[in-house]
């Protein structure tokens, strides 16, 4: 069912590969999810669930097998420069300096450069890179580029962000604090998220909802409202009781398809 304030709509998404053996992979099963305009969804599911998969079809580097994806009741596929994405990796253009590359979307939208200029700066100040503007990535930490990377995403003011595992490769201190500067820099403006993470707790203390996924093919396991308040403190939030009893309720789901997973991945 549609209503008013779906921005992003997953309808009835499936994707399926062909093997290398020329059978066939359910990478998606029937996915179905409505988001609200400046919702934070949290995806977690077991490794090889198709999360990577949905977010490829978000942004049109695939396509579904069938159903459709749709922001603001149109193919998300279009609407690309509506969209910010980041992933684990680092992406940063290393021929650019950090301003170079927070700029870069806003060069290609034809921003003039005193815009751009001031965009940039404030951006990088909120997340503590004021001083680092002119340096390129291999003189910055894991941490700094992903923060370069995160407002390059947002630089551009996009409708919808898609994460997919952004604070994977970094240590749990660094986690912390880049996932705090993301709940404060979200809630300044409240766009949309799609954040996808291995990590139940992150999934907990950032999202608005929290979407199981179901071991391959990946279907829709349960969607879980997050009761905690906002703003939140992600350095106290393990002593909430809210955060708690999100955590042993899902925590069972989870590890069901963990272990179905690793089921199949035996067989
Ligand atoms: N291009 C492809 N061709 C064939 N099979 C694919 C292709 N891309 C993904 N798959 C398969 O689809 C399934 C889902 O993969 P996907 O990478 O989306 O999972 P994931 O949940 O993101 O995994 P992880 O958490 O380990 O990153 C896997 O079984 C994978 O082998």
């Amino acid at each position: 069912m549609q209503s008013s304030s779906d921005f992003l709509i997953f309808d009835n998404v499936t994707k399926v590969f062909e093997s290398p053996d020329g059978g066939q992979v359910t990478a998606i099963d029937n996915f179905s999810l409505n988001v609200s305009d400046g919702e934070f969804i949290t995806i977690v599911g077991p490794s090889g669930c198709g999360k990577s998969t949905l977010l490829n079809l978000v942004v049109g580097l695939d396509k579904p097998s069938s159903g459709q994806i749709l922001i603001n009741g149109k193919p998300a596929w279009q609407q690309l420069r509506n969209i910010g994405y980041v992933t684990q990796e680092d992406n940063l253009y290393p021929w650019r300096t950090l301003r170079e590359n927070v700029e870069f979307p806003l060069e290609i939208r034809g921003m003039s450069k005193s815009e751009r200029r001031k965009r940039s700066a404030e951006l990088l100040e909120k997340v503590g890179l004021a001083g680092f503007e002119n340096r390129y990535g291999h003189q910055l930490s894991g941490g700094m580029r992903q923060r370069g990377n995160i407002v390059r995403a947002l630089s551009f003011d996009p409708g919808l962000i898609i994460m997919d595992e952004p604070f994977g490769p970094l240590d749990a201190q660094t986690r912390i604090v880049l996932q705090q500067q993301l709940l404060d820099l979200w809630l300044q403006d409240k766009k949309t998220v799609i954040f996808i993470t291995h990590d139940l707790q992150e999934a907990i203390a950032l999202g608005d909802r929290v979407v199981v996924m179901t071991a391959r093919p990946g279907r829709i396991r349960s969607v879980y409202d997050i009761k905690l308040t906002r703003p939140r403190d992600l350095h106290h939030l393990h002593d909430d009781p809210e955060f708690r009893n999100a955590l042993s309720d899902l925590w069972d789901e989870l590890a069901d398809e963990v272990s179905a997973a690793n089921a199949m991945g035996r067989k």
